[in-house]
């Protein structure tokens, strides 16, 4: 079956995940059949897509009619033969017992279709086990979304040992129609990528203390703001509902053995009813206490190493049993955990050899199973990581991993020379692009090398994703280095970074669709023209942190729009929409979501065509006026005086006067 085949999709289960999935499909055109065993759980998912539906387009997300057209193409039901009779691909999402699953595939088998494809959201179960189950092991896979599969990008594909090659390639294919990035889970392996990254990394949290090794508040501290991931480890684990890990680790315990042996703290809390959040009570106490409310001071060398140890082995497992390579391991734990930066690569900057001796230390000490550690560690260690070689070759430029960038090609007449737009991409879109020291060191190189191409003429900034071109400086990382030395660093950081940016010669073009907040807005104030879709919000949410903008908003913000707005939008801290920034003069143009791509990068190619010299030479005359007109005015003059003897003017003037388009070289 191709891609082009699939018309129809049964979602199994209206639950949670069922209806979220369901959603999805309908959004992307299929018609769906959302069935469960019952008239009430079945309506009352549909009323959860229609309500979700609903809230996108309120959000501008989608429109009112394809809100209206993805409901449309849902179908309620609870008749089993009428869900699955024609569907091309049967998507399961009921309770996690083998037991239900069996009852669940024996029904559909008597209805569903030869040729339709099963693909379970099962996150615990072995795919392998469940496809001997249906009648169609090589015509089955997991699919395992994340919760809410609305929100979340990754959707782990799961071979199973029957899995053909068509099957999951259709439902790769599918996941990406979907909107969402697939990754392939090579082997059926309990947890897959994301959990069991996360799982064992809780349960070495829980040994810790439960042997008393460290506090809740020193692991969760160390967790959150010294490695940087995007929670405490308890605090994770109360969001996710203690049980849930605890489930997912028995199932590891009883696949993979002693290694995964859950802490005693963990039992004990599933037994006492003590689940997290949703109990109201799990490792913090959010009914009678403060929640979890980490401290940012009380690192633990200790945590972090037995942390990183932990993290180590499991991407040894990973990769040396081949169930996905480090890039892909680095992809799933961004996008579906919401780590900043991808684990082996983190891995690989703190030192696996480290890594190799804290397990064998820790070994040697305890005898704990959990601690044996895999072949391929020592492998890795050997061959300096787990990327060994990634970046390595000098000539193939900076290994950008926060933004991206690409040259785009200007199409300009015929026996002109070559010209190009640079194109920087701030690729963050699981943290909403917001603007991480990484970020800013790679702007700045990015900045730098077209600069330094002679073919590039211009420069789009624009934000990866649906949601942000950026919702400013990333405020977990901030609270990690909450002291006034390193909040003085990282505002003079930025504020050189931009600075350079506003300097660059290159006339420089803003897209910007979706949030453009606090540090974003600051970066776009350094773009030379802004275009932005309508459903763009802007805004300078510094003082509603009791802080300030602090990469150069208080002054460029007033550069450009006059102090009384700009005084307005920062002391507000409010946001305010594409069209109000337009009345501001702060947009050229605001357009719609789907033609912004097209219209920035139309300026930028149009900007890339004019004379360079005059481009860069305006640019300094402007910027030097700024607070001294009359130093302003003395460049301007100079700049004139030299233009006239330039190749480009004589070019400009023979094309004017000859009618054609002149071809400026920046001589
Ligand atoms: C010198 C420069 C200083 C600064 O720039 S200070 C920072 C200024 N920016 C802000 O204060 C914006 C903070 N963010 C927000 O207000 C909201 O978010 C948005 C309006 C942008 C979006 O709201 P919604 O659509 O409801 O999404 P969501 O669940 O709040 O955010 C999605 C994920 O993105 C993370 N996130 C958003 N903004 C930031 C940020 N600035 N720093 C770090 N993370 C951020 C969230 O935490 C969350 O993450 P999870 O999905 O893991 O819960």
């Amino acid at each position: 079956m191709q891609l082009e085949d699939i018309e129809t999709i049964a979602v199994l289960g209206a639950g949670n995940m069922g209806h979220g999935i369901a959603e999805v499909a309908a959004l992307a055109g299929y018609d769906v059949r959302l069935r469960d065993i019952k008239e009430e759980f079945v309506q009352s998912g549909y009323e959860d897509i229609e309500w979700s539906l609903q809230k996108l387009a309120e959000k501008d997300t989608i429109t009112e009619e394809e809100a209206d057209a993805a409901i449309d193409s849902v179908t309620p039901l609870v008749d089993m033969e009428e869900a699955v009779g024609n569907a091309d691909v049967i998507i399961e999402a009921v309770p996690e017992k083998m037991e239900i699953k069996e009852d669940v595939y024996e029904e559909v088998e008597e209805s569903a279709p030869d040729h339709a494809i099963f693909a379970t959201n099962t996150s615990s179960l072995s795919i392998t086990d469940l496809s001997e189950v249906s009648d169609r092991p090589e015509q089955f896979c997991g699919m395992h979304f994340f919760n809410p599969p609305i929100r979340m990008q990754l959707v782990e594909v799961i071979n199973g040992e029957h899995t053909s090659d068509e099957t999951i390639e259709v439902i790769e294919d599918l996941a990406e129609d979907f909107g969402k990035t697939p990754v392939r889970v090579r082997k059926d392996s309990p947890g897959f990528i994301v959990n069991r990254i996360l799982v064992p990394l809780m349960n070495e949290a829980c040994w810790m203390l439960s042997e008393d090794v460290a506090t809740v508040e020193e692991i969760d501290s160390t967790t959150k703001y010294h490695m940087g991931l995007p929670m405490g480890s308890f605090e994770l684990a109360d969001m996710t509902g203690i049980d849930i890990s605890y489930h997912v680790l028995d199932y590891m315990n009883d696949v993979l053995g002693d290694e995964y042996e859950p802490a005693p703290i963990m039992e004990e809390k599933v037994e006492n009813e003590e689940l997290g959040q949703k109990t109201g009570k799990g490792f913090y106490d959010y009914e009678d206490g403060d929640g979890a409310d980490v401290p940012t001071d009380e690192y633990s060398e200790e945590v972090e190493e037995r942390l990183n140890a932990a993290l180590a082995k499991e991407i040894a497992n990973l990769v040396g049993d081949g169930v996905a390579p480090p890039e892909d391991i680095d992809e799933a734990v961004m996008m579906g955990a919401g780590f900043p930066e991808g684990p082996t690569k983190s891995i690989d900057e703190y030192g696996v050899e480290k890594c190799l001796h804290k397990l064998e230390e820790l070994y040697e000490e305890t005898g704990a199973a959990r601690y044996k550690h895999p072949d391929y560690l020592e492998e890795a260690a050997e061959q300096g990581g787990f990327n060994d070689g990634a970046g390595d070759d000098e000539d193939s430029g900076p290994d950008f991993e926060v933004i991206a960038i690409e040259r785009i090609d200007v199409d300009v007449p015929e026996g002109h020379d070559e010209k190009q737009v640079g194109h920087i991409l701030i690729d963050r879109p699981h943290r909403m692009n917001t603007i991480s020291l990484d970020v800013l060191e790679e702007l700045d190189q990015a900045r730098e090398i077209f600069e330094a191409d002679e073919q590039v003429r211009a420069i789009l900034i624009t934000g990866e994703g649906d949601k942000a071109f950026s919702a400013g400086a990333d405020v977990q990382s901030m609270a990690t280095s909450a002291d006034p030395l390193s909040a003085q660093e990282l505002s003079a950081q930025g504020q050189a970074t931009f600075g350079r940016l506003e300097e660059c010669p290159l006339p420089i073009v803003a897209g910007i669709d979706g949030f453009c907040l606090g540090g974003g807005m600051e970066l776009s104030m350094c773009t030379d023209i802004r275009i932005a879709s309508e459903r763009s919000e802007f805004g300078q949410p510094e003082l509603d942190l009791g802080l300030l903008p602090g990469w150069g908003g208080t002054q460029r913000l007033a550069n450009v729009i006059g102090e009384g707005p700009a005084k307005e939008i920062i002391m507000t801290a409010e946001r305010y929409d594409a069209e109000e920034m337009a009345d501001f003069g702060f947009l050229r143009d605001v357009v719609s979501k789907d033609d912004l791509f097209d219209e920035a990068r139309d300026l930028a190619e149009q900007l890339a065509q004019g004379p360079p010299v005059a481009q860069k030479m305006t640019k300094r005359a402007m910027l030097k006026g700024r607070d001294d007109t009359e130093a302003g005015l003395e460049v301007e003059s100079q700049a004139f005086g030299h233009l006239i003897g330039t190749d480009d003017v004589m070019e400009g003037m023979t094309a004017f006067m000859g009618d054609g388009e002149p071809d400026f070289e920046g001589q």
